[in-house]
């Protein structure tokens, strides 16, 4: 007789014959009816699936039956006598996941590793989820015959497929498949096309995934295979689903050891509560109250626990002898899967999170010699790699994947950290922080990266303050605390998380459009992974330092000096890395990251996602200095006021006046009196004010200090009025228009007062040639507007680049220079000490021209008072007097 197309179907999956038959049979038993009346729908196969997925489920409950203990009811009330009593000497005895504490490596205040330190909190505690239900799309439990395993494919040398089916449908009666060694025969049929189908469905159905992303499927077969597995995959590449699918699949329970205790909670929640009807799943910790524990221990001594997943910490593991206990009983019924380890890297001493009992794993393999063992980690270098394999002995036997740690969708961007004040008394990296943030939108969600707890909060206050809806996040908060700042800013309720690395494992959040680091981190493999949090969605996203080496490497410094544990040279090697990636002003950023964990993959540029990059094609710049890489400070373009710490007092007198122009970054000696007059960082109406508070009595000369383009622009007007220009003679500005090559500054100098400012705009975009440039971008036009106007802020043109023959790059550049410099209070560079610039050969001809005007200029009055005198019209003035410059 033909089988029916729905069982040839899931047959086709991998499930074994007999059970779909079986589930079959049921189902024409619900429905009454006979196998013609069941069509080959898509909505039959899911019943079918649902019976075949639910025969597990009325296994279980059966056996609650016969163990006379309802495993979802936490207190446990009615238990076997044996695990009654073995729970109740647990009571107090915290002998298992005594301390979850990992320890502060490098000093006590900060969070380095004191994420591990989670405080007692019975609100967060979990309920334990073994016997979460599977539910039918239709929300019920499904129906299903309580006892078809007798009837399933049971040799335990039937691995793969017909393992994961026999698992799914019921057991196999207890044979241990995992236990033998797997044969070639059994790894070939594992690595066989139809276990790549089961585990496509099961992707599926279970976690309602399309498809794999690189590598997964590869890891999955061959963990499934029996062998140990090393997965090197990026931060959000999808390591979870690696071992979690794998052990939906197969029989027995995986055993997974995850750092922090936060992290491990929200796995079980998030399996628990898959789509697809939830994966039950556990943990074990100290948080746990007695009677949580009694359960889930209890749950796992059955003879076939229907908990596929088993968390721990690393603590519990090494250091609990009630759970080796239990591991070992475990073990001798051929019910550990695998053994998970996530987040290998704590594994290695090298590593810039190294957790010492992490780097006792190693029993793992001596005492489960045949259990597989799958590590996976985001950050590993190829030293810290080995020293992973080495640790947990699987250095002989493990396959090793490497997916590519490129984030393409990532710009890497470094800025300098402003120091100092503004005018109005705000700290500058606050204010540049809070620009930076409302440049992105209030809205955006965000994380900033802080080094201590107490630098989190006042971050976040000063972010609230400017109405930035921010919350600081830190090891010393309690987990509630946590917990509610990471929902409120999972939910949108908060915006911007202000945290220390306590905040990182394990946030998996989609839509972060940018990752701040106000500080500096420990080390490159931190730093990309606390980055690699930005655009988990694919989405363009921000990854941002505020570097300030100097300040920042001494206190981190000096943190690893204090601290006890871990390796202190390589802490230090890390943050010479870690510095050296913010200093690095040429190489693609992009390329520094992946060479530094010897990814190859990038063979092209980065297309300009990184700041080097981007300055070197799109602005020109090349840093190169004496062989040295310098280069201008590192800037926002979208704040150019905030944008010179060379301006402040301390960096400015430190770096000695580069050109704030930048194109040619030539070295220059500081100006003279900037140490007086820089505040840095001022803003425009306080520089404005500034400005005009110093202006001199009219006819003198003004001074440079305190001038923005602002003020320079209103002083444009009054040199205008104060320079005698002809009253009336609009067509000063109209000639320069027609002649975008004239040299700007007499025209305006010649200018009427009551039209200056038309003059200066008109006057800046001859300057440009792109008159549309101009009025797009204010700074170019004030700045250019400014140096048309005095002979001074004209040197600094100058000295930016030569007016109309320079690209729209090196004109943004030169005029955010000529606004840099008036931030800072002075003119830096070219136009050297302030009131005695550099004036070019060319300015010199405008000055000349502009006396020989002047003369001319009274020349005409003279003459004018002789034909007035003579009863006789003026002579038209402006025509002449543009014709002769
Ligand atoms: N095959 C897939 N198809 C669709 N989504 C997937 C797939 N694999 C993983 N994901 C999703 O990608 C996101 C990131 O996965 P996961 O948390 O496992 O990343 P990770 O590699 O563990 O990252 P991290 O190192 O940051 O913890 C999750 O939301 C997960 O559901």
């Amino acid at each position: 007789m033909p089988l029916h197309p729905l069982i040839r179907r899931l047959e086709d999956l991998g499930y074994c014959s007999q059970t779909v038959q079986a589930a079959f049979r049921t189902l024409l038993n619900q429905r009454d009816c006979h196998a013609e009346d069941v069509c080959d729908s898509e909505e039959n196969v899911n019943s079918l699936l649902d019976i075949i997925l639910g025969v597990q489920q009325e296994d279980n409950e059966h056996s609650e039956d016969e163990d006379g203990a309802a495993t979802c009811d936490v207190s446990g009330s009615s238990g076997e006598d044996e695990d009654s009593d073995e729970a109740s000497s647990s009571h107090g005895d915290d002998d298992y996941d005594s301390d979850i504490t990992g320890g502060g490596n490098y000093g006590e205040d900060e969070d380095w590793h004191a994420q591990a330190q989670e405080s007692t909190d019975d609100d967060l505690v979990m309920v334990p989820q073994t016997t979460v239900r599977r539910k039918t799309n239709s929300g019920k439990a499904p129906q299903g015959p309580a006892r078809r395993r007798s009837t399933d494919m049971g040799s335990h040398q039937q691995v793969g497929i017909a393992a994961f089916a026999t698992a799914n449908a019921g057991g196999n009666g207890g044979a241990p498949a995992w236990m033998a060694p797997p044969t070639a025969e059994e790894i070939e049929s594992v690595q066989s096309g139809r276990v790549e189908a089961l585990l496509e469905f099961a992707n599926r159905r279970v976690f309602g995934n399309d498809g794999f992303r690189p590598n997964q499927l590869e890891v999955m077969k061959t963990s499934l295979s029996g062998r140990d597995v090393f997965v090197l995959m990026p931060t959000g590449g999808g390591k979870s689903l690696c071992y979690q699918l794998p052990a939906v699949v197969s029989p027995g329970i995986t055993v997974v050891v995850c750092p922090l205790l936060s992290l491990l909670q929200d796995q079980v929640r998030a399996l628990c509560s898959q789509s697809g009807g939830g994966v039950p799943a556990t943990f074990l910790s100290s948080q746990q109250t007695q009677d949580e524990v009694i359960s889930v221990l209890r749950e796992l001594r059955k003879e076939r626990p229907s908990c596929k997943l088993l968390y721990l910490t690393p603590e519990a593991l090494v250091k609990g002898n009630r759970i080796k206990d239990l591991l070992d009983r475990l073990h001798q019924r051929g019910r550990l899967a695998r053994f998970v380890i996530d987040e290998a890297h704590c594994v290695s001493t090298w590593g810039h999170d190294f957790r010492p009992d992490y780097a006792q794993l190693g029993i793992l393999k001596e005492r489960y010699q045949r259990v597989p063992i799958m590590a996976l980690t985001a950050t590993a270098t190829e030293e810290v790699k080995k020293d992973i394999l080495r640790k947990l002995s699987i250095d002989r036997t493990a396959t090793i994947f490497k997916t590519s740690f490129h984030r393409p969708n990532l710009d890497f961007i470094v800025y300098d950290k402003p120091t100092g004040n503004t005018a109005d008394g705000k700290p500058a990296d606050m204010e540049m922080l809070v620009a930076h943030i409302t440049q992105k939108g209030v809205n955006t969600s965000g994380i900033v990266y802080c080094l201590s707890r107490e630098d989190c909060e006042d971050v976040a206050r000063y972010l609230n303050d400017s109405g930035i809806r921010a919350a600081h996040y830190h090891a010393g908060m309690t987990p509630k605390q946590r917990t509610q700042v990471q929902n409120k800013w999972r939910d949108g309720e908060v915006a911007v998380v202000v945290a220390t690395i306590a905040f990182g494992m394990g946030i998996d959040k989609a839509n972060v459009r940018y990752v701040i680091h106000f500080s500096l981190s420990k080390s490159l493999e931190g730093y990309f992974q606390e980055a690699g949090r930005a655009g988990r969605d694919g989405l363009p996203s921000e990854c941002v330092i505020y570097s300030a080496p100097k300040k920042d490497g001494n206190r981190l410094s000096f943190m690893i000096h204090q601290g006890g544990k871990g390796n202190r040279d390589a802490a230090m090697r890390h943050l010479q890395e870690m510095v050296e990636y913010c200093n690095a002003r040429r190489r693609c950023r992009h390329q520094i990251l992946l060479q530094y964990f010897a990814d190859n993959s990038l063979t092209a540029g980065c297309g300009n996602r990184c700041d080097n990059c981007n300055n070197r094609n799109n602005r020109g710049w090349s840093y190169m200095e004496n062989g040295q890489e310098l280069g201008p400070p590192r800037l926002p373009p979208w704040m150019p006021l905030l944008e010179d710490p060379e301006g402040g007092r301390v960096n400015g007198a430190k770096r000695g006046g580069r050109t704030a122009g930048g194109g040619a970054g030539q070295k220059r000696p500081a100006p003279a009196g900037t140490a007086d007059i820089n505040t840095g960082f001022q803003t425009a109406a306080s520089l404005m004010q500034a400005g005009a508070s110093k202006r001199p009595a009219q006819g003198k000369s003004r001074p440079f200090g305190f001038q923005t383009a602002a003020t320079l622009h209103n002083n444009a007007t009054a040199n205008a009025a104060s320079s005698g220009g002809v009253q009336g003679s609009g067509l000063h500005a109209a000639r320069a228009q027609q002649r975008p090559t004239q040299p700007s500054g007499f025209v305006t100098v010649t200018g009427g007062g009551s039209y200056g400012n038309a003059h200066v705009t008109s006057d800046a975009s001859a300057i440009m040639g792109k008159s549309a440039d101009a009025a797009r971008n204010p700074f170019m036009r004030l700045g250019a507007g400014s140096s048309s106007t005095n002979d001074q802020a004209g040197a600094i043109t100058e000295s930016s680049g030569a007016p109309g023959r320079r690209s729209n790059a090196a004109i943004m550049a030169a005029n955010a220079a000529i606004v840099r410099a008036a931030a800072a209070g002075c003119v830096l560079g070219d136009s050297g000490v302030p009131r005695k610039p550099v004036i070019s050969a060319r300015a010199h001809a405008m000055q000349a021209a502009s006396a020989r005007l002047r003369r001319q200029q009274q020349a005409m009055a003279q003459q004018e008072a002789a034909a007035v005198k003579a009863s006789r019209p003026a002579a038209p003035s402006s025509s002449l007097l543009i014709e002769d410059l």
